[in-house]
């Protein structure tokens, strides 16, 4: 048989030529799922002549599908590599071919969080509200809520309503909530934008209510595989059962015990529960440990071991003994940075290149005082978080710009009409919105028809116009690097910032140049100018490259699917790590969970630290309960904490899990229940923040509601 299969374990084999029907793999943190996923795609292709057109395989990040992708076309040599995608991305293809069924155009906008953020400036200037109202990010979330469990039905309106009507709602809210999501649904119907949320809702609905086109899809999509299902949502979870509904060939991987993601809606039950909804499953269990050492490995299994709520599973090492697993208690966080920096210094001596090694933490604070010390020892580092690359404003302009190009909507227009100056100020622009107004035309086609005004003369608005037009009326044919290169050129965008003499962010622009140009290179006959803009609002920073040679420092929920030849997983301290957000059961297993992610990132070295010290509210900082999970033969320690502080420590820990409540328990209280309390009196609850495990209560005698945590005593009335 062919050398597909070489290098693969028997229960890798299976799931490699498993390939009608449903098929549930439970896989260990490392046990080479990527690896069966990859030659599964490259099975079905070499072996059994699918066209990768007709294969599906979704996957979580974009990063993670670029690397599939690479992998697939190492093992096919063959460019055209289908739909390897995340469910956004696939979801984008599909509105791009039939959104015209749902009455939408095809070149709608894909809306990143700053295009949320310009919406809400619109909406916050216009009715007046201020960020003490809301913050944006705040204003997002609730929005993200409603659309997902408050008014689900949203994308009714923002499709079929007409766009006067949605305005009308939209005039006619009074709650700071009313406006901002009526406010965002009309200034998104107004560009025809997209968020991430409504991707999947929209294909949803488009499957829902066209049939021909539901099973065109679903017979073009042969196969079906999707990657980390521990994670997968509702929508998610419909999509795919929507999706195989024909061939009914559905392949999942997943490994339960790295479920990080629940509360952003995440449901373990539907790996769990698959063979249930899907009749016939076999069920594939890869248990090997091929990345980790014994050690490393020992130090997770005890470690997750200690959650109740888990299928039983221990991951079986394959590769030879190595070192064991360092332990540093610090007096401070300042010295617990400096260890760090040691160890890793000390290994770059022993040539371990700074690349091969990762700094993890719970959240992101935490960095500074790390940051602050590599500086000083000369450590290189790079931060991978979610706003740098292609949030930076020079990227969004730039992007912009092409946005501009392709669709003249208003969001674009405000972000670049004036950058470079051309003197198109605020007055100018209140002038131009209060005239689209009356017309319903955009900004732009507004602007076009009064060149000629008084207002307009003394502006260089119409070099603007005439630079959009000449670019837009030719921008179909050529390749997106070109016009790129002529967009940066003639809007003066790339003068202004030489002018300004930053180096950064010309190395920013050549950055973007250089994604783009692998785009074109890489994407065959799709590379159209749409095609880009709509994947390009999916990506994160996380999705830029990276091939210097620094230490690199990210969250754990950024390192999930990644590994690292060394890991030092820092600031292991309660109320850190786990967070002391937690206030339930679910919510900390979830947390033991993402410790076990990060443990199981490390290859050949493993690194865990914390500091003494006090936490911002004063509280004494103790060792993580997590480190106390794992039986210290495992570890070894440079320095043990004192043992009068982990008597503390598990004391305070014993006395914070009495207050952790079992999610699926009853409250007593709801609600519109009124209440007595101890210091404040009578009062009625409004509402029940499950998350943050308080009460809202407004009490009688109180001109604003006070938010009392679930642990206060409450008598009823
Ligand atoms: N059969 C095998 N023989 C040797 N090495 C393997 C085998 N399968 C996988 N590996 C190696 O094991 C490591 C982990 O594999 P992979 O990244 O596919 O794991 P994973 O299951 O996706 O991990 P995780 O869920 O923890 O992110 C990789 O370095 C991979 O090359």
């Amino acid at each position: 048989m062919s050398d597909l299969l070489d290098g693969l374990n028997p229960a890798q084999r299976e799931a490699v030529t498993t390939t009608e029907g449903y098929v549930r793999v439970i896989a260990g943190a490392g046990s080479g799922k990527t690896r069966a996923l990859a030659h599964r795609f490259a099975y079905l292709v070499c072996e059994a002549g699918i066209l990768p057109e007709n294969i599906l395989c979704v996957t979580f990040t974009n990063k993670s599908a670029a690397e599939m992708r690479q992998r697939i076309h190492k093992l096919t040599g063959d460019n055209d590599t289908g739909y390897i995608c995340t469910f956004h991305s696939f979801c984008v293809s599909v509105l791009q071919e039939d959104s015209h069924a749902v009455q939408y155009p095809k070149n709608f906008l894909v809306l990143d969080n700053a295009d949320i953020d310009a919406m809400l400036g619109i909406i916050y200037e216009e009715r007046g509200l201020t960020l003490r109202h809301m913050t944006y990010s705040k204003a997002r979330d609730m929005i993200e809520m409603r659309k997902l469990f408050q008014n689900p039905d949203y994308y009714r309106d923002l499709i079929a309503m007409p766009l006067g009507a949605l305005e009308d709602k939209y005039r006619a809210a009074q709650t700071v909530s009313d406006i901002i999501f009526y406010g965002y649904l009309y200034q998104q119907k107004k560009c025809f934008g997209l968020d991430y949320n409504d991707l999947i809702k929209v294909t949803l609905y488009l499957f829902e209510r066209d049939a021909d086109i539901r099973l065109k899809w679903q017979q073009r999509l042969e196969y079906i595989m999707v990657d980390e299902f521990q994670d997968i949502d509702k929508l998610q979870y419909e999509l795919m059962t929507v999706l195989c509904g024909y061939h009914k060939n559905l392949f999942v991987v997943g490994d339960p015990d790295q479920t990080i993601y629940t509360w952003r809606g995440a449901d373990i039950r539907y790996l769990l529960d698959f063979d249930r909804a899907f009749p016939g499953t076999r069920t594939i269990m890869l248990l090997q440990n091929y990345r980790s050492t014994p050690q490393i490995l020992a130090a997770a299994n005890d470690l997750i071991d200690k959650n109740h709520n888990r299928m039983d599973k221990i991951l079986e090492p394959t590769r030879p003994d190595g070192v064991p697993v360092r332990c540093h208690h610090a007096r401070t966080a300042e010295a617990e940075a400096a260890w760090i920096a040691g160890e890793i210094d000390a290994l770059h001596k022993q040539g371990v290149p700074y690349r091969a090694m990762t700094v993890l933490y719970r959240a992101h604070y935490v960095t500074r005082t790390i940051e602050t010390v590599f500086l000083h020892e000369e450590i290189p580092y790079t931060i991978y978080s979610g706003t740098q690359f292609f949030c930076r404003a020079e990227i969004k302009d730039t992007l912009s710009y092409l946005r501009m190009i392709a669709y003249r909507d208003d969001l674009s227009f405000l972000r670049i009409v004036n950058q470079p100056r051309r003197n198109i100020g605020e007055r100018r622009i209140k002038f131009l919105r209060e005239a689209a107004q009356q017309t319903g035309a955009s900004l732009y086609d507004t602007l076009c028809a009064h060149l000629d005004d008084e207002l307009f003369k003394g502006t260089k608005a119409r070099q603007f116009v005439q630079f959009i037009q000449s670019l837009a009326s030719d921008y179909a044919d050529r390749p997106i690097s070109e016009v790129l290169a002529e967009t940066l050129d003639r809007s003066g965008y790339e003068k202004m910032l030489r002018t300004e003499g930053s180096q950064e962010r010309l190395d920013n622009l050549a950055e973007l140049k250089q994604s783009v140009y692998e785009y074109e290179t890489t994407c065959g006959e799709e590379s159209t100018l749409e095609h880009y803009l709509a994947r390009v609002a999916l990506l994160t920073n996380t999705d830029a490259g990276g091939t210097r040679d620094q230490v690199r420092l990210m969250t754990v929920h950024t390192a999930k699917g990644l590994e690292f030849p060394y890991v030092f997983l820092c600031a292991m301290n309660d109320g850190i790590f786990p967070s002391k957000k937690v206030h339930t059961w679910p919510g900390m297993e979830e947390e033991r969970r993402l410790a076990f992610v990060a443990l199981t990132r490390a290859q050949d070295g493993l690194y865990l630290s914390e500091a003494e010290g006090r936490n911002f509210d004063g509280s004494c900082r103790y060792p993580s309960r997590f480190l106390l999970d794992i039986d210290p033969d495992l570890l070894q320690y440079t320095e043990q904490p004192p043992e009068a502080m982990l008597a503390e420590a598990r004391d305070y820990i014993s006395l914070r899990e009495k207050y952790l409540l079992d999610e699926n328990a009853e409250l007593p209280l709801a609600a519109g229940d009124r209440i007595v309390h101890g210091v404040f009196g009578p009062g009625t609850i409004e509402a029940v923040d499950q998350t943050r495990a308080v009460y809202r209560i407004q009490f009688d005698d109180m001109k604003t509601p006070r938010d009392i945590t679930f642990r206060a005593k409450l008598e009823r009335e």
